[in-house]
């Protein structure tokens, strides 16, 4: 369907699901693995046998990748590690006055990736949340997925070159909480990482009191900027391609040229909505796709570099004649990339989401009027104990 005008939120919302995943939450916290097979058969239809699939399964269905899928995977692990060895920072450390200080950026110990695997299976997310888990140096990782029939050969081969510690053949919000908190088959993790449908962000974002979670990656949005000089079947197949996702994907095409709206909206096809907006110009075009903060943004100009510094809030900006879906696969930044307006805070996942820093202190000497301040501050917050702990080692 059709729309010319500008979108006015999402099409789902958390309010919308959240009391059923408040439901499942309650049910995996009572229940554990019971309540994870009763809810696979309901939600998913698939009665499970173990919840932790066994290793020589998991290497038996890798053997069964074919060598051309191996050898694409392979290429574009070396690409995204690329990106992801750019991105890793280093620990600093350095002084004022007599105090050194530093930061050590330390490694997560425990992740659990969340493979989507409704409608779709998904390997190319496990790289992407794997890749830079490799390279921030996390210690163990886990990955929940649901499995239709039989595992992904793809996935089994990825998960062998991460080296994961675990596959737990579980979908959905059941699976978010599950890591969260642990069950008798899934142990709990440090912090969850992956995207996902409605249920399953909205799992994240309850249980991010308990544990640490990437941010929210829903529904997949695409916003397109075009000028007069872009290809309308090139647009038309960008905003198709996200459309893939399925119904939920939010699809703008924003241009200052009617042939190009016109053109592209012959070439639509049923199944999912498209936003398709007329502006006088691309600076106001620009101005529209700040005020969405979509997860992707294509700028289809010639002029696209000049327009990339007044780009505010997007996670993944693909310029000129740059394909969207080839950051969705091999480009080298990530694919897992903020929905539903997160674009305004946070950006894609790099090595940041695992390490975290750990500043340090060494002050046996210390500047007279440091500590006098020091003192001065916690006194008059009525915190005298603070005050003398510092006054006695500087005296
Ligand atoms: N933003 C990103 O970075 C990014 C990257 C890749 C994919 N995605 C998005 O991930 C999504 C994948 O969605 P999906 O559905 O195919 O797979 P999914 O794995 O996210 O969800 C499937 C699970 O949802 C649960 N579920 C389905 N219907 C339910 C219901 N009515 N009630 C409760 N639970 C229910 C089931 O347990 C099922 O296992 C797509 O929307 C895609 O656009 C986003
Ligand atoms: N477009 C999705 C992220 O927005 C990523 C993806 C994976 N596979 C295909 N596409
Ligand atoms: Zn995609």
């Amino acid at each position: 369907m059709i729309r010319r005008e500008i979108p006015k939120g999402r099409v789902q919302s958390f309010s919308q699901v959240i009391d059923k995943v408040s439901e499942i939450a309650q049910r995996v916290r009572e229940r554990g693995d019971t309540a994870l097979r009763e809810l696979t058969l309901e939600l998913d239809g698939i009665k499970l046998d173990s919840l932790v699939l066994d290793k020589d399964y998991i290497d038996g269905r890798a053997s069964e990748l074919g060598d051309e899928m191996r050898e694409a995977i392979d290429r574009v692990w070396v690409q995204l590690t690329s990106f992801h060895e750019i991105m890793r920072p280093p620990n600093v450390g350095g002084g004022n006055g007599k105090i050194k200080y530093g930061v050590i950026w330390t490694a997560l110990n425990r992740v659990g990736i969340y493979v989507p695997g409704g409608k779709k299976t998904y390997p190319s997310t496990l790289m992407m949340a794997g890749i830079p888990a490799r390279v921030a140096g996390v210690s163990e990782l886990f990955v929940s997925t649901p499995v239709r029939n039989r595992l992904d050969p793809a996935i089994a081969y990825i998960a062998q070159k991460l080296k994961v510690k675990a596959i737990y053949p579980v979908g959905g919000a059941q699976a978010i909480v599950a890591m969260a908190f642990g069950t008798e088959s899934v142990s709990k993790v440090d912090k969850i990482i992956g995207p996902g449908n409605i249920y399953v962000q909205a799992a994240k974002y309850l249980v991010s009191g308990e544990v640490g979670i990437d941010g929210i990656e829903g529904p997949t949005e695409l916003v397109v900027i075009a000028d007069d000089s872009s290809d309308p079947k090139r647009i038309a197949l960008d905003l198709m391609a996200q459309g893939e996702h399925g119904s939920s994907s939010l699809l703008v095409l924003i241009s200052d040229s009617e042939r190009i709206l016109d053109e592209v909206s012959k070439l639509l096809n049923e199944g999912n909505e498209y936003f398709l907006v007329k502006v006088k110009s691309l600076d106001e075009a620009i101005d529209i796709a700040n005020e969405i903060a979509p997860e992707h943004l294509s700028l289809y100009s010639s002029r696209a570099r000049e327009y990339l510094s007044k780009v505010k809030n997007s996670a993944a900006v693909t310029l000129g004649d740059t394909p969207p879906a080839l950051i969705d696969y091999a480009a080298g930044p990530d694919h897992i990339l903020p929905t539903n307006g997160w674009s305004r805070f946070r950006g894609g996942i790099t090595v940041f989401d695992f390490l975290k820093p750990i500043s340090h202190v060494d002050a046996e000497k210390a500047d007279e009027n440091l500590i006098r301040a020091a003192m001065k501050i916690a006194e008059y917050e009525g915190f005298s104990i603070h005050a003398r702990s510092i006054g006695v080692r500087y005296e």
